[in-house]
């Protein structure tokens, strides 16, 4: 065995020789026999690249890293710098169910402090549903407000201000079709502005939307906005077409109510619902419906005597219900009862009236409870602001914020049970179809508030207010938060954005980059690479590895 392996091992060296020996022939070296060049890189070698390899990766990290990091952090803090100092423009158009009104908001990045000047805003009427029938009217009604506008933002402000329509409950009422056409037409004339639009800017809002941006803006205004979720304020809204509730609920919500809100690192998870068609004047409107249509039962009155009689307006108006607007199906109810509906104002039966409005549809119910409709709404718990409709009932009765239901239930009472020649003379200088609603409005509020979603008349939660200190209550500054609040969160991560972004130029930038550094790094371990022999001593009769030069 000894042997046999000795031969294997000459005979191999001598194989070895051999194949040295036609390589020393074919090359000119002339010192005699056994140099070759070693076809691997011995070990030494490769530790030796990956060193130089992984020494100058490191370093390009490093110094990218660096590069990228501190450029943008310290362009972040400038162009951050630079833009919070200057002076910033926005407008939002709340195009309402009773009219479009404009808000410019003027203001530095990272600050809600409009001071003096900040806001300022404009109304026209009517809403832009009026003009389903007209749909370029739309547009046209907008244009005055656009003129607006350009008169509070410096023209060279107009290219960077954002203007952005935002239509609500009148708009949510109309079909699809119709809904595109005026929106439609309103961008006609926001493209034309001369301000920054993008034609997804004037979309129709939803309503859970619009109750989170009053939560927002009340919270704000109180100073509980990013404080605990049950520190915050809930919101009733009380609209012309819509009404909204939207707070932070300790019950457990349906997910189609529940909306999660973030604020600085609080999240507010929040039941938010606009309930459609039970805005003040909406619902009026379907009170006449139901007056003509003869679709409630009044417990008092006899089924041919309730069809006639009006408990919402008080006693000695004359109704001209031919000037009544209602929907094809009740145009020949309107014929058949236009001589005989009599008004005879009384508190408590309008009360059941609005009730019967409330209740409508309770029947398809598929929650546990449903206060308003078929809707759930969460038992009422913690602080309310009650606005918008709710204030201007109070106002015209001259109510105080405090027991406001006890005391609007009071002016109800005396107000319905009034005369219409007395009333008028009373309020002389107020618009007679407006005069003619507070009878419905009371006891709509009462219905509202107390019948339906359980606020005893005497609770001191609820606070019926238009604006806290000279913050108004305007869903639109609360759109206006958020949507700056969000900018602002982009601009602080910037950095990573401008790098990581699939459209980003810095990142195509960063990759060519790399690529071309790993080039050098491969070239220069390439060249650095020591040219290395291998000889085979036939005196010590092993292999010996040496640089090529010697
Ligand atoms: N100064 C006022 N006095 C009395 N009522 C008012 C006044 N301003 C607005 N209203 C009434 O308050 C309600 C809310 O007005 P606002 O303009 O905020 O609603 P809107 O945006 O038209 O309604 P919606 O949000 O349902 O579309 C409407 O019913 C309107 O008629």
């Amino acid at each position: 065995m000894r042997r046999s392996n000795a031969r294997t091992s000459v005979d191999s060296n001598r194989n070895k020789m051999d194949s040295m020996l036609k390589l020393q022939n074919r090359s000119s070296n002339p010192r005699p026999n056994l140099f070759a060049r070693n076809p691997k890189p011995s070990t030494n070698t490769f530790k030796y690249n990956c060193t130089i390899f992984f020494s100058l990766l490191f370093t390009l990290l490093l110094f990218l890293s660096y590069t990228f990091f501190f450029s943008s952090f310290k362009s972040n803090n400038n162009s951050n710098n630079n833009s919070q100092n200057h002076q910033r423009y926005r407008i939002i158009i709340d195009g309402g169910s009773t009219g479009s009104r404009i808000h410019v908001f003027k203001y530095r990045v990272g600050s809600f402090d409009f001071g003096k000047d900040g806001l300022a805003s404009m109304r026209v009427n009517p809403g832009l549903s009026s003009f389903a029938e007209d749909t370029d009217g739309a547009g046209r009604s907008l244009e005055e407000l656009v003129e607006f506008g350009k008169g509070r933002v410096p023209i060279e402000n107009w290219r960077e201000t954002e203007i952005r329509l935002m239509a609500t409950a009148g708009l949510r009422m109309l079909n699809v079709g119709v809904q595109g056409k005026i929106l439609e037409s309103c961008r006609k004339v926001l493209r034309e502005s001369g301000f920054l639009f993008r034609d997804d800017w004037a979309s129709v809002i939803t309503g859970s939307d619009e109750g989170i941006y009053a939560w927002v803006v009340a919270n704000h205004a109180l100073g509980t906005l990013g404080g605990y979720p049950l520190d915050t304020t809930g919101i009733i809204e009380l609209g012309g077409a819509s009404a909204q509730v939207t707070f932070v609920s300790r019950e457990p919500i349906p997910s189609g109510f529940s909306r999660a809100v973030k604020f600085g690192n609080t999240t507010y998870n929040l039941y938010s619902h606009s309930l459609l068609h039970f805005g003040l004047n909406v619902a009026h409107g379907s009170w006449r419906e139901a007056l003509i249509s003869g679709d409630f039962n009044l417990a008092s009155q006899s089924l041919q005597a309730r069809l006639h009689i009006d408990p919402c307006t008080p006693t000695g108006y004359s109704h001209n219900v031919e000037s009544w607007k209602f929907p094809p199906s009740l145009l020949s109810h309107k014929s058949q009862h236009k001589s005989t509906v009599q008004t005879r104002g009384n508190f408590s039966e309008c009360r059941s009236a609005a009730l019967m409005l409330l209740q409508k549809g309770k029947e398809e119910c598929s929650y546990q409870r449903c206060d308003i409709g078929s809707t759930f709404i969460p038992k009422l718990q913690g602080k309310f602001l009650a606005t918008e409709n709710f204030f201007y009932t109070a106002k015209f009765f001259g109510l105080g914020s405090r027991a406001y239901l006890s005391e609007l239930m009071t002016a109800g009472q005396e107000f319905c049970g009034e005369d219409w020649l007395r009333l008028k003379k009373k309020y002389h200088s107020h618009d007679e179809e407006e005069l003619l609603q507070y009878c419905f409005s009371s006891a709509y509020i009462v219905a509202l508030l107390h019948d339906s979603l359980g606020i005893s008349v005497d609770d001191e939660r609820v606070k019926v207010a238009n604006q806290v200190g000279n913050i108004p209550l305007d869903w639109a500054l609360g759109a206006f938060i958020l949507q700056t609040t969000a900018d602002a969160d982009v601009q602080n991560h910037g950095w990573t954005t401008a790098i990581f972004s699939v459209e980003s130029p810095t990142l195509v930038r960063l990759i060519g980059i790399l690529i071309i550094l790993l080039f050098m790094v491969w070239s220069i371990s390439k060249w650095r690479k020591p040219q290395l022999k291998t000889i085979y001593d036939l005196e010590k009769g092993r292999y010996i590895v040496t640089h090529a030069g010697r």
